[in-house]
This record gives structure tokens, C-alpha cells and sequence, in this order.
């Protein structure tokens, strides 16, 4: 993918895409965000911070000669900030809805995620599951279950209507998710460790939000926003 200013997109207003991470606690939705928006610095770590209220990082990229300009709004797992978390899915292009394959938990939770997703964000919104932390196979409880045809993935289509995907389609290298099925969603297993999927997965949440372009708006105005800190989870 290619960087902001580079190209024929240079000198066009970009357009103001806002995208929010949502999932239960300690799926990786930071360490995502972080490998995604910061390549250079350690996405994981030993010790885990939890979000404290909420946090955004902004990520410019060029899609099809199209400058845009992702705002990801990282939400805060934790129950007690659920009301908190949910309040900011109100205006939101797409989500980034995260589990972590060693967690059954966290997967059995996508479901009530989806749930606050439309209600808080409407039906038309875009959705991308991920399956993080697919480098710890050793520990994995979600079963990774590949589509029964490698060439034809097989996914909801609008109207609900099932739709089979040919072989040059981007869909290919997303591997086959019931959940993800249901919901007519695509779906990657991902590592935030080992940087697996990350880039992928965002390029194709942000295709799919361009090709709604009428809900995107330009970036004529920046607001300035201080990013929120995160705590150790112990320090409350
Ligand atoms: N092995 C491995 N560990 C990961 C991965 N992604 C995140 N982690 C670790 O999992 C823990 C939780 O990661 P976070 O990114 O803070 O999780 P979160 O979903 O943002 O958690 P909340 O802020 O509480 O919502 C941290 O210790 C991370 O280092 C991954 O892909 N692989």
C-alpha cells in the first residue's frame, strides 16, 4: 500500500474515515492498533496495560489513488467501560470486532459485540472479524476452521443472499469463520506479535467503506484531540 502524498493522490483532500476497535478485554485490540499505526515500535508486551476510557490513533494511507485518512478509536474491553466504550460507535464507518483464539470467552462475546455494533451504528456499517493471536496455536480453544473449497470462499452478500467468491478476489486468503458467516462479514485470524494479517485486514475494511463513499467525509477540518493514557489494569 502505498503512503499519503505519494502519487496521483497527492494534493487531493483526503477523505475522513472512522473506524473503532471493539472486543472483550486483552484480545489484542491495542497491540493491533499499535502494530498497525506505529510498524516501527513493539506491539506487544509482556505486561498488559488495559485501556483506560478510550484512545484514537490516526492512520494516513492511499486506497486506489484515494487519500484517506483512518481515525481508529481503540475501546476499552472491560465491562465497567462498556457504556463508555459503546457511546463512540455513534458515527462510526466500520469496526474492527477482535477475539483471541486462546480465549473462548471473548469469542462467544462477538455475538452481543454485533448486537451493540447495530444498534449503536446501524446496519450498513462495515464489520471485520479477527482472530487475533493465532501465533499462540499451542494455546488455541477457537477452532480455525478453513472453508471446505480453498478456491470458493463462500460469504453473505447483501440482502443476506449468499454470494461465492472467485479466485482473484481479496476475500481468498481469509480463512472460513461460522460467526463471520453468519454475519456476512469477512473474517482473518491475526497476530499482532507476529504482524500477521494486520495491514490486510484494515486494506480491506477500508475498500469496503470506500465503496459506500457516500457516507465518507472529506478532511477539510482537523480537531486536535489528546489521546487518552493507558494504565496498568492493577492501578484501580
Ligand atoms: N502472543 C500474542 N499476544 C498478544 C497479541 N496481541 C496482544 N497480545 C497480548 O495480549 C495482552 C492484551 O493486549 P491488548 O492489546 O492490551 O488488549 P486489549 O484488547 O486492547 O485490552 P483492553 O484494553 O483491556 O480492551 C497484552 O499482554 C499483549 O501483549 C498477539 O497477537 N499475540
Amino acid at each position: 500500500m502505498a503512503v499519503l502524498g505519494q502519487g496521483a493522490a497527492a494534493g487531493k483532500p483526503a477523505l475522513l474515515v472512522k473506524v473503532v476497535m471493539a472486543g472483550e478485554s486483552c484480545v489484542g485490540k491495542t497491540s493491533i492498533v499499535r502494530r498497525y499505526t506505529e510498524p516501527g515500535a513493539a506491539a506487544t508486551s509482556s505486561s498488559y496495560l488495559a485501556t483506560i476510557g478510550i484512545d484514537f490513533k490516526v492512520k494516513p494511507i492511499t486506497l486506489n489513488d484515494t487519500r484517506v485518512k483512518l481515525q481508529i478509536w481503540d475501546t476499552a474491553g472491560q465491562e465497567r467501560f462498556h457504556t463508555l466504550s459503546t457511546s463512540y460507535f455513534r458515527g462510526a464507518q466500520g469496526f474492527v470486532l477482535v477475539y483471541d483464539i486462546t480465549n473462548m470467552d471473548s469469542f462467544q462475546g462477538i455475538t452481543s459485540w454485533m448486537k451493540d455494533i447495530h444498534e449503536k451504528a446501524g446496519d450498513e456499517v462495515d464489520v471485520i472479524l479477527l482472530g487475533n493471536k493465532c501465533d499462540k496455536e499451542s494455546e488455541r480453544v477457537v477452532p480455525k476452521r478453513k472453508g471446505e473449497k480453498e478456491e470458493n470462499t463462500i460469504l453473505r452478500g447483501e440482502n443476506g443472499l449468499m454470494q461465492t467468491l472467485p479466485h482473484n478476489n481479496s476475500y481468498l486468503h481469509i480463512s472460513y469463520c461460522p460467526l463471520a458467516w453468519e454475519h456476512g462479514i469477512p473474517f482473518f485470524e491475526t497476530s499482532a506479535k507476529d504482524n500477521v494479517n494486520i495491514e490486510d485486514a484494515f486494506s480491506l475494511l477500508t475498500k469496503e467503506i470506500l465503496e459506500k463513499k457516500s457516507h465518507v467525509l472529506y478532511d477539510f477540518d482537523v480537531v486536535e484531540l489528546n489521546e487518552s493514557k493507558k494504565r496498568t489494569c492493577c492501578a484501580f
